[in-house]
Order: C-alpha cells, then sequence, then structure tokens
C-alpha cells in the first residue's frame, strides 16, 4: 500500500473529519451478564443485535457525510496476517499470571492454531472455560466454569480510549481499568504492523503513566487539554505533555481536574468541541472546571494556575473567549442528559456535530446556538456509557478553520 502524507493527522476536535476508526459490536457484547457487566464496565446488558444496528446507523451517518470508517476487526485480522503480528499478539495474551504453566502452553497452542480471523475473533470476545476442550490440569479444574481464560473486550466499542492522534503521531493509550488494558495491546498491533500505518510511530505507549483517550482534548492546533480524574493520572498527564513536547507536537497543555467517578470518568462527559470556538459543556462544572497550564521551559515543564478552564483554555488557544453552549437546562435534566452522553457530541465538522438523539434538551440547545445536529439512535450503545465522541478515534481530519 501506498503512503500519501497527511494520511493521518488530527490537530483540532472540529476539523473536518476524513477518516475515523469505529469497533462494531460483536461477540464480545453477548458475553456481558449481570455477574461481569460492572467489572466490565457496562451498566446494563445490551440486546446486542439492536446495538450492531444502531451502530450500522451511526458508520452511515459519518459515511453519509463522506467519512471513511474503518473497522477495528478489519485491520486487526489484516495485520495479523503477518507472522510477527501473530507472534506478538499471542506472547501479549499468554502474559498472564492467573494461568500457571500447564493452561499456559494449551492456551498457546490454541491460540497458534487459529487462522488469523479467528484469532482476531478470540482477541477481542475472549475465550471462555468452556470453550477449550483441550485443557485440563489444576488451574483449569480450579476455575470457575462461567469464567473467561482470556477476558472478552466489550470497551473496545469506544475507540476513542485505546489510542488517540495528535498531529501525525499515535498515542496508544496506558489504561487505568484493568477491564481495558488489552485494548490498547490491540490497537497497537494496529498501529504497528498494518501496512497503512507504516511508518507511524506511536508517541505514547501502554508502559507508560495511565493516560485514557476519552481525556485528551485537542482544542487548536498546539493546545492539548487532558483531563485528570478516575482514568488519567496527574502523572500521566505529565508524561503526554513530556511526550508532544519533545516532539513538537503541542506547546500547552492543559491539566483538567475532573470529579473522580464514574459520571465524569473522562473529560470528554463533561465537555466536547462543536466549533472552533465553541464547547457544550455540563451546565454545573462549566464555570467551575479549572486546569493547570504546563508549557515547556529549559528542557523542563513549567507549571502554572490553576485559573477557570475556560480562561486558561482561551488563552492557551489564543482566544478572546471560549464560547460555551449554554444548555440552559433544569438541574436534573442536565444530569439526567450528562448521564446519557449529551455532552459526548462528535464534531464532523464546525458547526455539525453527531450526538444521541435521546438528550432531547440538549440537542435543541445545540439547534438554538446555531449548530447542526445529526441524530443517531444509542439506547444498546448507550449502556457501555458512551456517546459518539467515545465511540470514534478520528485519525484524519482537515486543519480547523481560523477561530
Ligand atoms: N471516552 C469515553 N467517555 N469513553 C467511555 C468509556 C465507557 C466504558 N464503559 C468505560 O467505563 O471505560
Amino acid at each position: 500500500m501506498t503512503q500519501t502524507t497527511n494520511r493521518h493527522r488530527v490537530t483540532s476536535e472540529v476539523g473536518r473529519l476524513r477518516t475515523v476508526l469505529l469497533h462494531r459490536p460483536g461477540a464480545e457484547l453477548k458475553r456481558l451478564t449481570p455477574r461481569n457487566s460492572a467489572k466490565l464496565l457496562f451498566d446494563a446488558i445490551p440486546w446486542v443485535g439492536r446495538a450492531q444496528e444502531e451502530h450500522d446507523a451511526f458508520a452511515q451517518a459519518l459515511r453519509d457525510r463522506d467519512v471513511e470508517v474503518l473497522y477495528v476487526s478489519e485491520l486487526l485480522q489484516d495485520a495479523l496476517e503477518f507472522e510477527a503480528a501473530r507472534d506478538e499478539a499471542i506472547a501479549q495474551v499468554i502474559d498472564d499470571k492467573r494461568w500457571g504453566d500447564q493452561l499456559r502452553r494449551v492456551v498457546e497452542g490454541h491460540l497458534r492454531d487459529l487462522h488469523p480471523e479467528d484469532l482476531a475473533h478470540t482477541l477481542v470476545a475472549g475465550l471462555a472455560h468452556e470453550e477449550l476442550k483441550s485443557a485440563h490440569g489444576l488451574v483449569y479444574r480450579l476455575m470457575d466454569e462461567l469464567d473467561f481464560i482470556v477476558d472478552p473486550l466489550p470497551g473496545l466499542l469506544f475507540t476513542r480510549d485505546s489510542s488517540a492522534w495528535v498531529g501525525d503521531r499515535v498515542a496508544l493509550t496506558s489504561f487505568a481499568m484493568p477491564a481495558r488494558r488489552n485494548e490498547s495491546a490491540l490497537t497497537g498491533l494496529i498501529y504497528r504492523h498494518h501496512p497503512r500505518f507504516a511508518g507511524v510511530e506511536p508517541i505514547y505507549d501502554p508502559s507508560m503513566e495511565h493516560v485514557e483517550g476519552g481525556d485528551v482534548m485537542l482544542l487548536a492546533p498546539g493546545v492539548v487539554a487532558v483531563g485528570t480524574g478516575e482514568r488519567t493520572t496527574p502523572a500521566g498527564v505529565e508524561r503526554l505533555a513530556r511526550q508532544v513536547f519533545a516532539a513538537g507536537l503541542a506547546h500547552t497543555v492543559l491539566a483538567v481536574p475532573i470529579a473522580q467517578e464514574r459520571a465524569t470518568m473522562h473529560l470528554d462527559t463533561v465537555c466536547t468541541m462543536v466549533d472552533a470556538d465553541t464547547v457544550v459543556m455540563y451546565p454545573p462544572v462549566a464555570y467551575a472546571l479549572e486546569a493547570f497550564t504546563v508549557t515547556a521551559s529549559n528542557g523542563d515543564l513549567k507549571v502554572s494556575g490553576p485559573r477557570l478552564f475556560l480562561d486558561a483554555a482561551a488563552e492557551a488557544m489564543g482566544l478572546d473567549r471560549l464560547k460555551v453552549i449554554d444548555t440552559g437546562l433544569d438541574p436534573v435534566t442536565a444530569e439526567r442528559e450528562q448521564w446519557d452522553d449529551g455532552n459526548n457530541t462528535l464534531a464532523l465538522a464546525p458547526r455539525v456535530c453527531v450526538a444521541y438523539e435521546r438528550n432531547v434538551e440538549t440537542n435543541a440547545q445545540l439547534e438554538a446556538a446555531g449548530i447542526e445536529v445529526i441524530r443517531i439512535t444509542g439506547t444498546e450503545l448507550g449502556t457501555g456509557r458512551g456517546g459518539p465522541r467515545c465511540m470514534s478515534c478520528p485519525i484524519l481530519r482537515d486543519e480547523p478553520p481560523a477561530a
């Protein structure tokens, strides 16, 4: 495959979207039960067929706007055609301290016998106890029969979190949540081995301090906001700042503390951008959120603040002010719609965004502010607590217009 310049490059949240990475949910969602859903970070048991229909409609809405949609499973399968990728994938999976040598040998043999397509399927859907008929031995026999030998990855649906592009470099993220750690191992396989990404050098990797993609927001070229709360740690923000400064990808990183709770697990659950100078924000945090401004200074970091996020962001972006779509909602509606990812919009271009249709009042406020809202259904997709931004990893966007 030929490399063209600017095949992958993202410098903002709102430049016209050209290529995006999605994951169509599949067998891994069928693994969710009331027994394991909390651990796998879902709040309900999704109806899988309907979730797939909703996801297909989401992908179609993007294609209708000329966005190229790439799928994780297809890229993974292509990457696993290469022996080096298969070796790496298997080595990652069998590095599991729960198993012991005997079970490890059996799992390794099982995975080695799989064709790339089946291996890709197993890496995503996991391997249940009953599916490994050839196993025996102490660990296998003492395992709960309803348990998994290889854990499924239902969170892969939220492709935003396992990798994030900053300019023409990709950050393979480092998950705080154990249930999601193997997701960035898979995206790593894709970026390292798929010919489409030949020459791309990751700027961050899963062995580094915790950073999840939902916390990383490209406010403007050269300005990156990073939420720190339940997922991304302060040390993660610091490391990411060092990495992007060293690579010349940004001049300012804003460290944005967010409440350490499930409702606000990532920065993009409370704030997303809909234009080069406009954000939609959860009302209770809009005028309270703070930020530390981090810049490079003599080979180290200079930290100032905290100040109001809106002020720190506007200054770093070179704007007089960052506009907030004042959703003007009553507190109960605001809380309900925030929980259902009302603030989690995906911009397809300046002033055009995709949002869940159920957040009726937030969407009405967006439209009143002149934003085009492309509505999608997310009744089943939303059971994992993620909206259009969480379910998409932009790989190519046009440069944003000057704000
Ligand atoms: N960027 C996001 N807000 N992602 C949402 C991720 C949801 C997922 N169930 C988790 O808890 O990790």
